[in-house]
């Protein structure tokens, strides 16, 4: 995909000026409510016209001013799924899926909708009425409808905010598996730096209507965590988990890690704070934390008043597998003489994990 804009759109009181080039299938739009997400994906979807600048994609342009090109909304190949799911509440689930599919030319429908509705898991949601559908199910409908469409990019504004926690982080990995296995460019707009982590690769930082950032997710949260309060989040997927009675010993890769076990405790995703990491020179004697990781240091960077400290962990044969950041204070650093290629032990609790999905 190559997207490319310089769009500038003036609001009474609110100026939303972006100029970008984006090649990353997977990119995010971050940004705190009032930053003008919205008003540039609009812009992008043909749903509001931008003051001055140009829209191409793939090469095509979808607006420039100077131009006088503008094409509208159904022509630019540019799918929308919103917060709400806008279903036709009229049709079944069956009819608003294939309401796009069956207004494009044969010879463009290339999504197989059998295989479609299978990794969404609606095929028994077909001949529902929308109106019966779980906000979930309603998101995965939504999805699907625009998949189907065969768009070359598809935007999706605050997806997941309508739902609560829970259905949230069980829709994520359906989100993941459709795009990654179909393919589709998206820009997905979203207020949470861990559902960015989650779904893209790159994000766009937008600040009181303007683009200020473009960089690699992983680099935001790094940054954004480390000078926030909250320390960096590890996200690990733990699975194959075994029951010694209080404790689960599960698999990090191919990592065994200790996890407290929990009612309804299943494989899935976890997240691990990077304060909540403590190391060691050497390996403790004893310890009442469950985990303890030998690994390489990798590299340091400084956040306000933190280090993060990138570390390689080690499996059971001595080879790097895992990555894990842990955030200490410098006199640590100093103190265990923390370098790259130094090895360290990282040691954390079972009780230290947060199930995300
Ligand atoms: N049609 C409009 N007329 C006037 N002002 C508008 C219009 N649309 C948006 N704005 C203003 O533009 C600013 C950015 O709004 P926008 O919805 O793009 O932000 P956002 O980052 O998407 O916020 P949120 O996360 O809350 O959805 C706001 O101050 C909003 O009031």
């Amino acid at each position: 995909m190559l997207l490319e804009i310089d769009v500038t759109k003036n609001f009474q009181d609110f100026t939303c000026h972006a100029a970008f080039t984006l090649e990353t299938k997977q990119c995010g739009v971050f940004g705190p409510s009032g930053s003008g997400k919205s008003t540039l994906m609009h812009m992008l979807a043909g749903l509001l016209e931008p003051d001055k600048g140009f829209i191409r994609l793939n090469g095509r342009t979808l607006f420039d001013r100077e131009q006088k090109i503008s094409l509208p909304p159904d022509q630019r190949r540019v799918g929308v799924v919103f917060q709400h799911a806008h279903l036709f509440p009229h049709m079944s689930v069956q009819r608003n899926l294939f309401y796009g599919m069956n207004r494009l030319p044969k010879e463009e429908r290339h999504i197989d909708p059998a295989h479609l509705i299978e990794v969404l898991q609606i095929d028994k949601l077909l001949n529902r009425n929308v109106s019966k559908l779980s906000g979930g199910e309603r998101q995965r409908v939504a999805l699907g409808r625009t998949i189907l469409a065969c768009p070359q990019l598809i935007l999706l504004d605050e997806p997941l905010s309508g739902l609560d926690g829970m259905l949230k982080y069980q829709i994520i990995p359906q989100l993941q598996q459709v795009f990654a296995e179909f393919s589709i460019p998206m820009l997905f707009i979203s207020h949470s730096l861990q559902e960015l982590r989650m779904m893209t690769e790159e994000v766009l930082v937008m600040q009181k209507g303007q683009l200020v950032q473009q960089l690699a997710t992983e680099e935001l949260a790094r940054t954004s965590f480390g000078t926030g309060g909250q320390g960096y989040t590890n996200l690990l997927h733990l699975d194959e988990m075994e029951d010694l009675g209080k404790l689960l010993r599960c698999r990090w890769g191919s990592i065994p890690v200790m996890l407290v076990k929990a009612p309804d405790q299943r494989p899935g995703e976890f997240s691990l704070n990077g304060r909540d990491i403590l190391l060691f020179k050497k390996h403790p004697e004893a310890s009442s934390a469950r985990n303890m990781l030998s690994c390489t240091v990798r590299r340091t960077y400084e956040t306000d008043w933190l280090v993060g400290v990138e570390l390689e962990c080690q499996d059971s044969q001595g080879s790097q597998e895992q990555n894990l950041i842990a955030e200490i204070v410098p006199q640590s650093v100093e103190e265990l003489n923390i370098q790259p290629g130094n090895e360290v032990v990282a040691v954390f609790k079972a009780s230290a994990f947060r199930r995300l999905y």
